[in-house]
């Protein structure tokens, strides 16, 4: 009877500290931005006031000392408040608890394998696969709470977060060489494969990937400056292409992600290169020009990476189909982006023996790589691979949801439409400065889809997340699609509303820190500024010219590695009279 009577003012007591806790948490939310606060996570995190009430702890050992002497059972939660909940008790499905104890004993895997091996065990006899990871990420916090251990079956602990509150201490804590998730069927392409000396700036960590960072970011940045204009003109091509693969019924065909993607190649590849490649040709692609190859083996090496990475590793010990189609892509782009790379090389030479002046607009990014000494020539390929791979993949995808989103919501299409008829005809970088509503779309577009669904982390060093210790070395995935779904962070949250951005000072305030499309820390998007000039031009370009319309079923995400719409993107494109 004790017990049951102490235990219930135990439970009242943690659901009133816990509000006390939560509306402290609040205060601290509004008061300043998490990153203008020092990196030690004990002293100092938002997340301070939940680490000190590890509440799970109290009701136990209150109950078992409660029965002997009260006056001592004080004392005891006192300090128990004050010490960090050992990572053992971290909550998680024990049937992972007990198989990781089996193969503890041979190590061989490591904590990337957990990850991709967890959906044979998670899924089994039910609906959540690791292919949709929103529904199975969604399923483990709402079972097992804010922080959720996966002990892995073949060693690695993968510990699951989606509170931005949570995420801040891992970002305040990274420090100035954040690890994360390699994909490590590339890497090992690029370090045993083609013995390459650097696994490529997504892979990479250390001082050596920050050596690199700062060899990419300014020169990608004086390339955008340069190449706005071409970009422009890409977008026009799009919309040139679009009115002519267009149906009677004003419908875009089936294929038109494809589209989508060559928009983004041809985009991407006049700032490495230059040069128009004619991917976008009216004309459409001959099946054996180098632009078509390019764009096979792009999107068969993404298939080839996604398979790869989901699943067992089997690649890692002999050469899976999947592995083999990856080589084989992989080697083709590589030895397409190698002639241009050759090309380049040679044009700078004859210009410096033959003393001739280079315009800063004629300055390719593959030209500000081959001056730098830091970068040797097969530092460029991964540099540009990487790009290839990441940059078309993730553009696509947002430049497809936002022309859904702007679809599906006509009236903010309408009101978009009002702030873009003013611009001058031929635009500029400058001219986007001076597009709030423009930048809310696209925020929050990628609010309700990113391109990059889940971030991760290897911890470098133990913090205390939500009162649990987690050490160094933890694996740590960071559901911000959760996070930005979530009715406490946005009202009607499911909703496309740009205007809740407006007046909001992304990535500083508290709320916005539940979005990051883009990633946090030294380890973020090196191309934001890219992307994000790529698709406002986009869509200045096609809303001058039509209005977006669609007809069809929701479009999802795939949520996955590499993430892509799951409907054809059968837009219904009306030319606007006044366009
Ligand atoms: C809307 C489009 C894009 C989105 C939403 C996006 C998002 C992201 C995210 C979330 C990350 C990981 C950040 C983190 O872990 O904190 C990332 C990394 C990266 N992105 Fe993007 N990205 C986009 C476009 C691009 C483009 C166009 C390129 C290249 C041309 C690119 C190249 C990279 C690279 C190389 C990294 C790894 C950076 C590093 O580890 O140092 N991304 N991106």
């Amino acid at each position: 009877m004790w017990r049951l009577i102490c235990k219930k003012n135990v439970t009242k007591f943690n659901s009133a500290a816990g509000f006390f806790a939560r509306n402290f948490a609040d205060a601290h939310k509004t008061a300043a931005s998490p990153f203008a606060l020092p990196s030690e996570p004990s002293t100092t995190s938002i997340s301070k006031p939940e680490e000190k009430l590890p509440f799970s702890n109290i009701v136990s050992k209150t109950e078992m000392v409660v029965n002997q002497r009260p006056d001592v059972s004080l004392k005891v939660q006192e300090e128990d408040l004050h010490k960090p909940i050992p990572f053992d008790e971290v909550p998680g499905p024990t049937a992972l608890r007990y198989i990781s104890k089996i193969w503890s004993v041979i190590p061989i895997f490591g904590n990337q394998v957990t990850t991709s091996t967890l959906q044979y065990v998670l899924s089994a006899g039910s609906q959540i696969s690791w292919g949709n990871n929103l529904a199975l990420f969604r399923y483990l916090l709402n079972e097992y709470g804010p922080v959720v251990r996966l002990h892995g079956p073949f060693g690695g602990d993968v510990v699951i977060l989606s509170r931005p509150e949570h995420a801040s201490v891992v970002f305040q804590n990274e420090g100035p060489y954040p690890i994360r998730s390699s994909l490590d069927c590339v890497e090992k392409y690029r370090l045993q494969y083609r013995l390459y000396r650097q696994a490529g700036p997504f892979s990479m960590h250390g001082p050596e990937w920050e050596t690199l960072r700062k060899s990419i970011e300014p020169a990608l940045e004086q390339s955008l400056n340069y190449q706005c204009d071409r970009i422009a003109k890409t977008c026009d091509n799009f919309v040139g292409r679009t009115m002519v693969i267009r149906n009677r019924q004003l419908e875009v065909p089936k294929s038109y992600k494809e589209e989508l993607n060559k928009w983004c190649l041809e985009c991407l590849c006049g700032i490495m290169f230059n040069k128009n490649l004619g991917f976008l040709d009216t004309k459409g692609l001959s099946s054996t020009a180098e632009t078509s190859i390019l764009l096979d083996s792009l999107s068969e090496a993404t298939h080839a990476i996604r398979k790869c990475e989901f699943g067992l590793h089997m690649w890692k010990f002999f050469e899976t189909p999947a592995w083999k189609r990856l080589v084989q892509n992989c080697d083709t782009i590589d030895h397409i982006l190698g002639s241009y790379l050759k090309k380049s090389q040679e044009k700078l030479r004859e210009r410096k023996e033959k003393n001739l002046e280079t315009k800063p607009e004629d300055v390719s990014l593959i030209d500000c790589f081959l001056v730098k000494d830091s970068m040797v020539v097969e530092d460029i390929l991964t540099v540009l691979l990487d790009m290839m791979l990441l940059g078309v993949n993730m553009t696509t995808h947002s430049a497809a949801f936002m022309m859904y989103h702007l679809a599906r919501n006509p009236r903010v299409q309408h009101n978009l439409y009002q702030e873009i008829s003013k611009l001058p005809e031929n635009l500029t970088r400058d001219d986007l400065n001076n597009l709030p509503y423009l930048k809310a779309c696209l925020h929050e577009s990628l609010r309700l889809k990113p391109p990059m669904p889940v971030l991760s982390r290897i911890l470098t060093k133990d913090i205390t997340v939500h009162g649990y210790r987690i050490p160094k070395g933890t694996f740590m995935l960071i559901a911000t699609n959760l996070s930005s779904l979530r009715e406490e962070h946005f009202e009607d949250a499911l909703k496309f509303k740009p205007e809740r951005w407006l007046g909001m000072e992304v990535n500083k305030d508290m709320e916005a820190l539940a979005t990051i499309p883009f990633g946090l820390g030294p380890k973020a998007c090196l191309a934001k500024n890219l992307a994000e000039v790529q698709i406002c031009f986009l869509i200045i370009k096609m809303l001058r010219k039509f209005r977006i319309e669609y007809h069809y079923g929701d479009i999802e995400s795939n949520n996955q590695l590499l993430a892509a719409p799951t409907r054809p993107l059968k837009f219904r494109l009306v030319d606007r009279l006044d366009g």
